[in-house]
């Protein structure tokens, strides 16, 4: 028997948080982007995204949680420029009623506005029974952002160029890892990041195991300090935690992590930060699996 419609569960997707666990950047392309190499690991936590399809063809938005309100939900919202993309991409007529839990921080390092465009492409696809794997999307994804490629699929890769390339890379004692993600409470541009940044390759990214990434680098760490010098504060503090194995900042900042040993670890130096930062935002988390 069908339930009634009120008892129908709207669809859901996870925006996973989105890391980089080494970013070095290569150059500054004529197109004014920076040509990179970034190993990218996702959080088992994120963004939700939930939402039920319409036949008036209209995308409507509500945003909600904790980071929801800083947060307009019209035409330049990345959950709407997404679906509106998908729907002119492959000519949808129908619309739907999309809801954003904003649980990341905005212009946070961690992709959130990526990981929500990519979570939203996969609803949709599933919500309008789109016989389409969603990795046909990457031009219309890349068009959104230059994480939103690899955030499709949302696992452990290997990214270069703007962010195009991307291929799946297995890395022993990666998946699973607790991890532990800290903010000082300061939204970074990304733009105004990469600006900063020196010009000056430091050389390719060796992600062949876990120890040559402890040795590689994020390379906008230092403009993204100049910027919010409160992320050397949060640096040194995820260093001093017991059983911390990598600590770095992510993407342009000014969001941090660092992976540990164990569980109690990770809960350990998250209860350490607190205390001493009751501002902060942290997330303890994991490293997702395949
Ligand atoms: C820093 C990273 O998060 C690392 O994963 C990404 O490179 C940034 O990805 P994103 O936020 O999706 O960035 P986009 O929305 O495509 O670009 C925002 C701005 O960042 C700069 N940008 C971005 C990506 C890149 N490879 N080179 C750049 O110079 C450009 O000034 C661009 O106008
Ligand atoms: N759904 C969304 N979530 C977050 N930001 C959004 C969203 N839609 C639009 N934006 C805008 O996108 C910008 C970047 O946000 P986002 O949180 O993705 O940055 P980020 O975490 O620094 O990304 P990256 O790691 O890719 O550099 C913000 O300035 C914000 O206003």
């Amino acid at each position: 028997m069908p339930l009634p419609d009120a008892m129908v569960e709207p669809l859901a997707e996870t925006a996973y948080a989105k890391i980089n666990v080494a970013l070095h950047v290569r150059a500054r392309r004529d197109d004014g982007y920076h040509a990179l190499e970034s190993l990218f690991v996702f959080a088992e936590d994120g963004d939700r995204i939930t939402g039920e399809a319409t036949d008036d063809g209209a995308i409507n938005l509500v945003v909600d949680g904790p980071f929801g309100s800083g947060l307009e939900a019209g035409p330049g919202n990345l959950v709407v420029k997404a679906a509106r993309g998908l729907q002119a991409y492959l000519g949808e007529q129908r619309g739907a009623v999309i809801r954003l839990t904003k649980n990341l921080p905005v212009a946070s390092g961690i992709g959130g506005g990526s990981a929500d465009a990519a979570a939203t492409l996969r609803l949709l696809t599933r919500l309008w029974d789109m016989r389409i794997d969603p990795q046909e999307l990457t031009a219309l994804a890349l068009d959104l952002g230059s994480d939103v490629p690899a955030c499709l699929a949302s696992v452990t890769q290997l990214v270069s160029g703007r962010g195009e390339h991307f291929a799946r890379h297995q890395i022993d004692d990666l998946d699973g890892r607790p991890m532990l993600l800290a903010n000082p409470g300061i939204a970074v541009s990304t733009a105004q990041v990469f600006a900063g940044w020196d010009r000056v390759d430091r050389g390719a990214l060796d992600a062949g195991n876990l120890e040559r990434l402890i040795a590689g680098r994020n390379d906008l760490e230092q403009p993204a300090i100049a910027i919010a010098p409160a992320i050397s504060d949060v640096l040194n503090m995820l260093g001093q935690q017991p059983g911390v194995r990598l600590y770095r900042m992510s993407g342009s900042g000014a969001t941090c992590f660092a992976l540990f040993h164990t569980q109690a670890d990770c809960s350990h130096a998250a209860n350490a930060l607190a205390k001493a930062h009751p501002s902060w935002w942290t997330m303890e988390t994991r490293i997702r699996g395949a």
